[in-house]
């Protein structure tokens, strides 16, 4: 430590914010081009927030984010965090998978130390980029110590968002991220922080999810449902050999008769069936319409589609006991 300045480990994963277009206005680019140092350098007065080091950790449009790659940072982020010369971590990633990341990141690392998930809607390359300022905001939010404690965020477009509630609810705008049920956990102005709340849920330390023994993750399927859609998809994922499915539902988690059915047909085989909805916001009420108790199947609570399926998978590594995971999806 060369001052009384935080030390924060940038780990780059890829995305738009290391997107190269030919020219700066145009929407076409290659994610994952540039590299971190490129990054940190073009960020005027980084260096008077901490003391930084980065690492690349993959270069990869968030479409191909991998639970690999997930360990991966998993595994580095538990490994930094353990030294007394890292105070915080800040990772660069895809907006596309982002929530998905953060709230792996949320359940699994073993630390209260900030970890501040970041990227941007628009290349490096682009006029008007808001890579350079998220990084800023977020190395800010990973270097302060009010941070601690709050498990996993995610800091873009000047807002602090807790892992669990946030979603990206634009595809292009710069304004895409957004926490609709839970509201923010703070917000960040040039690196000027006001936190208004802790997270909900179980997560970091007092999680029961620990990366030290997981190598690999069960495989657990998304089906989407639509108004008079057919159950084919459930029939072929009970095949394929899944260990759990997350329905999309409509409204409060519900799905036509015939999906229906073929979700008490998995339930039935030993597959573990949640309960999601499609809408971006509001709780998935166990016993409403469908009655979870008598089929077997879960409540996703307020918890996204995609980040259910994060969270089942985890629990899958644990326990196929239906009560105990619907206790998880209630308090995590
Ligand atoms: N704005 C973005 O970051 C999306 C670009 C890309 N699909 C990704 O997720 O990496």
């Amino acid at each position: 430590q060369k001052n009384d300045l935080s030390n924060v480990v940038i780990l780059a994963t890829g995305g738009t914010i290391a997107g190269v277009g030919e020219t700066g206005a145009q929407a076409g680019y290659t994610s994952g081009q540039v590299g971190i140092e490129t990054m940190i350098n073009s960020v005027p007065g980084i260096e008077k927030l901490a003391n930084l080091t980065g690492k690349q950790i993959s270069n990869v449009g968030s479409q191909d984010m991998s639970i690999k790659i997930w360990l991966k940072i998993a595994n580095r982020i538990n490994e930094l965090l353990a030294s007394e010369d890292v105070d915080g971590i800040v990772i660069t990633h895809g907006t596309d998978t982002l929530e998905e990341t953060a709230f792996f990141l949320n359940l699994i690392v073993k630390s209260d130390k900030p970890v501040v998930t970041t990227g941007s809607m628009r290349p490096s390359t682009a006029v008007s980029a808001e890579g350079p300022l998220n990084l800023y905001n977020a190395v800010a939010v990973a270097a302060h110590p009010d941070s601690k404690g709050r498990g996993t965020m995610v800091v873009l477009n000047d807002q602090i968002h807790a892992a669990r509630a946030v979603t990206k609810t634009n595809t292009n705008a710069v304004q895409a991220f957004v926490s609709p049920f839970r509201g923010l956990l703070g917000s960040v102005i040039y690196g000027q922080i006001e936190f208004y709340r802790k997270p909900f849920g179980v997560h970091s330390t007092e999680s029961i999810f620990s990366v030290d023994d997981i190598s690999s993750l069960p495989r657990v399927d998304i089906i989407y449902a639509a108004a008079d859609s057919s159950a084919d998809l459930i029939d072929l994922s009970i095949k394929a050999g899944v260990k759990g499915i997350v329905i999309a539902g409509v409204g409060n988690g519900n799905m036509n008769t015939a999906m229906l059915e073929a979700c008490k047909k998995a339930v039935n085989q030993g597959i573990v069936v949640v309960r999601s909805t499609r809408l971006p916001s509001g709780y998935v009420i166990r016993n409403a319409e469908v009655n979870d108790d008598e089929i077997g199947t879960i409540a996703s609570d307020d918890l996204n589609t995609a980040k259910s399926r994060v969270l089942l998978m985890l629990c899958l590594h644990e326990t196929k006991n239906a009560k105990d995971i619907q206790e998880i999806f209630y308090n995590y």
